[in-house]
């Protein structure tokens, strides 16, 4: 990220760049760093356009978990550079047309890193700058706490695009929004607007600008100062279990009638179509 980015991002919560030191320097797709004060990891994603979850993204999340977990980091927000979308989902190109053992790899990493991110021991929250589709909202659910940016949309289109969802994904919005709304919704492929989202429980609150999304999850984070972070850890993973453990138990045999659905000739008529609309339609 240039330097003037990071001094809008940091200046504008009166945190200078001094109090602030930079992860890893290598990574292409995220900007990390870590609030020397408070011990607070920053995680912005900046692939573009659109934060598309590549395997190069989906990877140097992964690393930066695993290396955040290491350091005992006391929060993590995870954000985007962009102020129109957070995240635009898994990469349409890697569903279209696969070969098999790519595309069962490609998923393979991804729902490591669903696990990674909703199991860590510390907590989490996703500063949504923007739009949130598909996987997106998924990062976003795996966190504890999201607040996202007025005027966007959230939701994942599978039924709409001819994915039935493996049935983490499906536990996982029942376990953030209830088991009558995850039906409505994702047997829809609803998508839902920020006042939408906000009232089934999707997200936890609604900032006016990317600055503001920060503000608030920073906020979030302070109500953990004074909590016991291994007390808050333990109890974390026990409210969490039965979603990784179910993961654990069953993630092979989804991810291989995952990937036989995906592979079939009407599903790839449906994504190339959605995809061709994608590409074609109006934007705004
Ligand atoms: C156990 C089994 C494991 C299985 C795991 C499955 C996990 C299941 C969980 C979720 C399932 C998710 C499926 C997906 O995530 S599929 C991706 C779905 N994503 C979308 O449908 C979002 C599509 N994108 C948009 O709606 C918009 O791009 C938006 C994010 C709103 C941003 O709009 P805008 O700012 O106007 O930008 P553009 O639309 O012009 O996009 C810029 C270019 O980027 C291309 N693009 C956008 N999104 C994707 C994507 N997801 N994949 C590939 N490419 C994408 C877009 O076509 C533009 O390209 P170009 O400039 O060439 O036209």
């Amino acid at each position: 990220m240039s330097t003037y980015k990071y001094a809008t991002l940091f200046l504008a919560r009166n945190i200078s760049v001094n109090q602030t030191r930079t992860f890893f320097s290598n990574l292409k797709c995220l900007d990390v760093t870590i609030n020397r004060e408070n011990g607070v990891a920053y995680v912005l994603m900046k692939h573009p356009p659109v934060n598309t979850l590549n395997m190069q993204l989906i990877s140097e999340l992964s690393l930066t978990l695993s290396n955040l977990e290491k350091s005992k980091c006391q929060g993590m927000i995870l954000s985007s550079i962009f102020d129109k979308v957070f995240c635009s989902g898994l990469d349409l190109n890697e569903l279209l047309k696969p070969k098999p053992e790519r595309v069962k790899g490609y998923f393979s990493t991804f729902q490591e890193l669903v696990i990674q991110l909703y199991g860590s021991s510390f907590p989490t929250v996703a500063a949504m700058t923007g739009h949130s589709p598909a996987g997106g909202c998924v990062l976003g659910m795996c966190c504890e706490y999201r607040v996202m940016k007025k005027n966007s949309q959230i939701g994942i289109p599978g039924s709409r695009m001819g994915i039935a969802l493996p049935r983490y994904i499906v536990n996982l919005m029942s376990s953030t929004i209830g088991l009558r709304n995850a039906e409505l919704m994702l047997t829809k492929g609803k998508i839902l607007n920020t006042d939408e989202a906000l009232k089934v429980g999707l997200i936890d609150e609604i900032a006016n600008d990317r600055t503001d999304a920060i503000r608030k999850a920073e906020d979030f984070l302070k109500e953990y100062e004074m909590i016991a972070p291994l007390a808050r850890g333990i109890t974390k993973r026990i409210i969490r279990r039965s979603i990784i453990e179910d993961v654990k138990m069953n993630g092979a045999a989804d991810l291989e009638n995952f990937v036989s659905v995906i592979m079939l000739p009407e599903v790839q008529e449906k994504l190339d179509m959605y995809m061709y609309n994608l590409k074609n339609r109006k934007r705004d």
